[in-house]
């Protein structure tokens, strides 16, 4: 197997797109990312057992509006998805605890918004190519997103950089594997305060 691809944790820079906008505490939480079909559901939910943390899965944010666009095979736009990711941060934040997010965030600035709130935030992000994509996401029964939106995910993914804190893994291996490598990447980088005790001790 190899080595997960690390990019080298840097906790402010770029993550708090301005601290007047604070109105709450922070709260840590596991970023799960990718394009649809991915695998980050299935990952962040088995990562969220592994660190006795609570998962949260962004899909159940979007308002009927953004489902609809999407299963007519349209994609969303900047302005469809900015309250879609407040009340995911607004979720997160309404708990005390670490939290296990499953989301696109597919910009950088989408993860600069849930870092607003949500922090630390280390990130595993999924990938995979366009084949495999377009064959999970059509395999997929009882879901609202078409297989024709892959490649536009692609081509708005953003893949995290240096100063992110974060993990690319690649979604072909088992999900045993690769929720073992990123728990193992996430205890080496999140702060001790940040991981139930369960895990940490
Ligand atoms: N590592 C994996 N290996 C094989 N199949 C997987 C893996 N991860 C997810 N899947 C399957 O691929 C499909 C998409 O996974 P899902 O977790 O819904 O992705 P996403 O949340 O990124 O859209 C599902 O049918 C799921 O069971
Ligand atoms: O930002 C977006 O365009 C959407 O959130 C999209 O990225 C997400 O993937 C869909 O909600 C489909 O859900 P799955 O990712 O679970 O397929």
């Amino acid at each position: 197997m190899d080595a997960p691809s690390v990019l080298t944790p840097q906790r402010n820079a770029g993550q708090k797109a301005s601290e007047g906008d604070r109105m709450t505490e922070d709260v840590p939480m596991i970023l799960v990312m990718g394009a649809c079909g991915v695998g980050k559901s299935t990952i962040a939910r088995g990562l969220a057992d592994r660190m006795s943390a609570r998962f949260i899965e962004a899909d159940d944010f979007h308002p009927a509006d953004n489902k609809a666009l999407m299963a007519q095979g349209i994609p969303l736009t900047d302005d469809n998805r900015w309250p879609w990711l407040d009340a995911i941060a607004a979720d997160a934040q309404s708990r005390p605890g670490l939290s296990v997010l499953a989301c696109s965030a597919l910009r950088r600035v989408y993860r600069d918004r849930l870092r607003l709130t949500c922090r630390p935030m280390p990130i595993i992000h999924l990938h995979a190519d366009a084949d495999l994509l377009k064959a999970r996401v059509a395999a997929r029964r009882d879901h609202y997103m078409p297989p024709s939106l892959v490649q536009s995910q692609l081509d708005t993914l953003e893949p995290p950089t240096e100063d992110e804190m974060a993990c690319i893994l690649p979604a072909f291996d088992t999900p045993a594997d690769i929720v073992a490598r990123a728990s193992g990447f996430v205890i080496r980088h999140l702060d001790r305060a940040s991981i139930p005790a369960a895990v940490r001790d």
